[in-house]
């Protein structure tokens, strides 16, 4: 097993990776100050559930928890505040109260649901985040839990830490293969922003993690989630340095919106974006091998690097106004100044941004 620490005073909390931890975590929960005299609520959905839920919480009442479930449908249509309200709904009937906790299991859909769920029922009682998907290597640490508005993704939410990260990489072997490339995005996302040997590590092993090869994918998440523990270490709240790992998600999350949520998956949304933004970082005086790495490790990971035609660009643009970075009538980007190393720029102007979605879309080549 691999563990690291996200270190936020008193709301730090361990990462634990490795196989078989499902089969441990009454006992986790336990070592987390988890009390077995509150009931729980494990939150999952419709595609994970059949496969994992049963065992979690026979797992659980064999440790002495009271636990109930909550299985919301699959996919990003389910951040949405309709299966909030279900959540609390769910979590009055059970009886939680202000010592209960909330138990994601799943991807990165459940942990923002659940997560921002935890932090709201009773003004916030405690969480903790079981991923069961590459991606959520990601979603997992750090706390920003959120449900989206037709309009824009992640705009209701809140930063609630988790007590404990739980990754049993034994669930991702059940993983269809178009999640196991959204969920390399972010994985190679964590090298982009800060660690070009990973960047080269990805893509000399790009075959092991696309085929699941446990040991290549546990070195993968524990790096990602090693570069994610010390961003948000640093910086919980997004006042200045977190904003880096936003890279790619100004153009990434405009696309989600537009496509109504569900078209692209996140990660594919987020390797557009990161495609976009190396363009801007060539355009700004980054090399031109920024973008052709760029575009070679996310290729290589079976994502999409240019953009169905079809996407309207004055409505991309539009939907990016919504982002969260953007502020005083300018727009923030993250771009890319070298491999492993980003910038963010408040002096990005719209119609260079405009003429890269439209370079997007010209070139075309969906995998
Ligand atoms: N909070 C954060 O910091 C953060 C970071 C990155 C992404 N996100 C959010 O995470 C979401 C995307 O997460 P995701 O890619 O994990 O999507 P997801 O949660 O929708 O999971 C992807 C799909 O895989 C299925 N699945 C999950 N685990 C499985 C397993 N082990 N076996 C078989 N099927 C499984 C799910 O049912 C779903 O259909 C987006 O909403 C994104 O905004 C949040
Ligand atoms: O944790 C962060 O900070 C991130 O930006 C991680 C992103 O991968 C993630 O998609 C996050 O939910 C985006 O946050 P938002 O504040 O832009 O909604
Ligand atoms: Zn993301």
């Amino acid at each position: 097993m691999r563990e690291l620490r996200v270190d936020l005073g008193e709301r730090s909390y361990p990462i634990r990776i490795g196989e078989g931890l499902l089969g441990q975590a009454g006992q986790e929960l336990l070592e987390a100050g988890l009390s077995v005299k509150s009931p729980l609520l494990v939150v999952s959905d419709d595609s994970v559930a059949p496969l994992y839920l049963e065992p979690l919480l026979e797992q659980l009442r064999s440790a002495g928890f009271r636990a109930a479930s909550c299985v919301v449908p699959a996919g990003e249509s389910s951040k949405s505040l309709a299966r909030f309200e279900e959540i609390m709904t769910r979590a009055l009937e059970e009886g939680l109260d202000r010592k209960s906790a909330i138990v994601a299991l799943g991807g990165g859909v459940v942990g923002d649901l659940a997560g921002y769920a935890a932090a709201s029922y009773m003004r916030g009682i405690r969480f903790v985040q079981m991923p069961t998907t590459i991606l959520a290597h990601d979603s997992s640490v750090g706390g920003k839990v959120a449900v989206n508005h037709p309009m824009a993704k992640n705009i209701i939410g809140a930063f609630h830490q988790p007590a404990l990260v739980l990754y049993d990489l034994d669930t991702l072997k059940t993983l269809p293969r178009r999640e196991v490339s959204a969920g390399l995005a972010e994985v190679v996302k964590h090298g982009l922003i800060r660690d070009a040997a990973f960047v080269d590590w990805c893509v000399r092993h790009a075959d092991r993690l696309l085929s699941l090869d446990p040991e290549a994918l546990g070195y993968a998440l524990f790096k990602g989630c090693e570069v994610k523990a010390a961003v948000v270490s640093a910086d919980e709240t997004e006042q200045d340095l977190r904003a880096i790992l936003n890279l790619g998600h100004t153009i990434g999350h405009a696309l989600e919106a537009v496509a109504g949520y569900g078209e692209l998956l996140h990660g594919e949304a987020i390797s557009i974006g990161m495609i976009g933004s190396a363009l801007l970082g060539v355009q700004l005086g980054a090399p031109q091998e920024v973008y052709l790495r760029t575009r070679e490790a996310l290729g290589k990971a079976g994502l999409p690097v240019s953009l169905p035609e079809h996407f309207d660009t004055d409505r991309i643009m539009e939907a990016m106004m919504h982002d969260k970075k953007f502020g005083e009538g300018k727009m923030v980007f993250v771009v890319p100044t070298a491999i492993g190393e980003v910038e963010i720029r408040s002096d990005i102007r719209e119609q260079w941004v405009r003429d890269i979605v439209e370079r997007l879309k010209r070139e075309a080549s969906w995998p």
